[in-house]
């Protein structure tokens, strides 16, 4: 895989120019992701950096101030900008660096741009305010935000059993996402959102959400538990596609999953942090994780 990477065409001026604004969306803002992606080869490191920055975005456009009907608005202009990219209208000269970028990382690797829609379609239930009564209804917004994140990369990746390869990227980004949400939780119920599912809240008495303190009776520490528990299965079976990637998108993967299960360590040896702040590794711990994905794959 990682010859006929080196024999893939040359790069216009323009695409060049593209992947450089990408490459710095990500360097700046994939606080944990960026470490992985380091670790590819140039083509895919900058396919990948133009899936990041067309994800970031459309995750923007769901967190920022606008109005909700603006934010409507700019989520229908993103799935206009999949269509041109489908349809192969996106000139070179285009002023969009993400269109042009991911327009070029398309005619090069198999990029399930669908899954972009969904993800649009998970950014919609934030901006129409979805609350989560089960877990499996949170499942399916997960698999939207995060799972077709899992998916993408492995469009650029590439993979020996790329059926069986999509389902377990899709698992190994809910694992990210449940832990992602569990070290978010009081950032998200400051700004009036709360995705655990309301039966695990009722279930161990956290009805009143996560700002303050907890209320008496209320086992905070029982229910982050409970939910890690499930993020730990997502990793165990997402992890399963190691085997079938190439040695540097497995120490892509290693490094990315890696960063996040140390986080998920964390949490659970600390339930109570995330009520004080976010939970982060240090840069030189992180470097770590992701050199030892490549020495070896190991997962933290
Ligand atoms: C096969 C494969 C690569 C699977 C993994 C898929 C993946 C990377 C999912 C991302 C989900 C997630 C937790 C996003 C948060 O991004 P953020 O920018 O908010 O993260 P941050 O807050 O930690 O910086």
């Amino acid at each position: 895989m990682e010859v006929a990477s080196e024999l893939s065409l040359p790069v216009s001026p323009q695409a060049a120019a593209a992947y450089h604004y990408c490459e710095a969306v990500t360097g700046a803002q994939a606080r944990n992701f960026s470490y992985g992606i380091r670790l590819l080869p140039a083509d895919k490191r900058r396919a990948m950096s133009a899936v990041y920055a067309l994800a970031r975005r459309i995750d923007d456009i769901g967190d920022g101030e606008w109005s909700d009907e603006r934010k409507a608005e700019h989520l229908g202009l993103t799935r206009a900008l999949l269509d041109e990219i489908r349809e192969g209208r996106v000139e070179a000269e285009d002023v969009d660096p993400v269109k042009v970028a991911l327009a070029d990382a398309c005619s090069r690797f198999a990029i399930p741009l669908d899954a972009f829609d969904e993800l649009i379609d998970g950014v919609e239930m934030d901006v129409r305010g979805a609350e989560y009564q089960t877990f499996e209804q949170l499942r399916v917004y997960c698999r939207c935000v995060a799972g077709t994140i899992g998916r993408l990369s492995l469009g650029v990746f590439g993979c020996t059993d790329p059926k069986r390869g999509a389902e377990f990227a899709d698992t190994l980004g809910l694992g990210l996402q449940l832990t992602n949400i569990l070290r978010d939780v009081r950032e998200d119920a400051a700004n009036g959102r709360t995705y655990l599912p309301a039966e695990d809240l009722a279930r161990f008495g956290c009805e009143q959400g996560f700002l303050g303190r907890p209320a008496a009776g209320a086992d905070f520490t029982g229910l982050v538990l409970f939910e890690a528990r499930r993020a730990q299965e997502y990793f165990d079976e997402g992890l399963l596609l190691l085997p079938m990637l190439d040695r540097r998108s497995r120490a892509c993967v290693a490094a990315m999953a890696g960063i996040y299960h140390r986080l998920l360590e964390r949490i659970v040896r600390e339930p109570e942090a995330v009520l004080r702040g976010r939970v982060s590794l240090p840069g030189w711990e992180k470097a770590y994780v992701a050199l030892s994905g490549l020495a070896g794959g190991r997962r933290s």
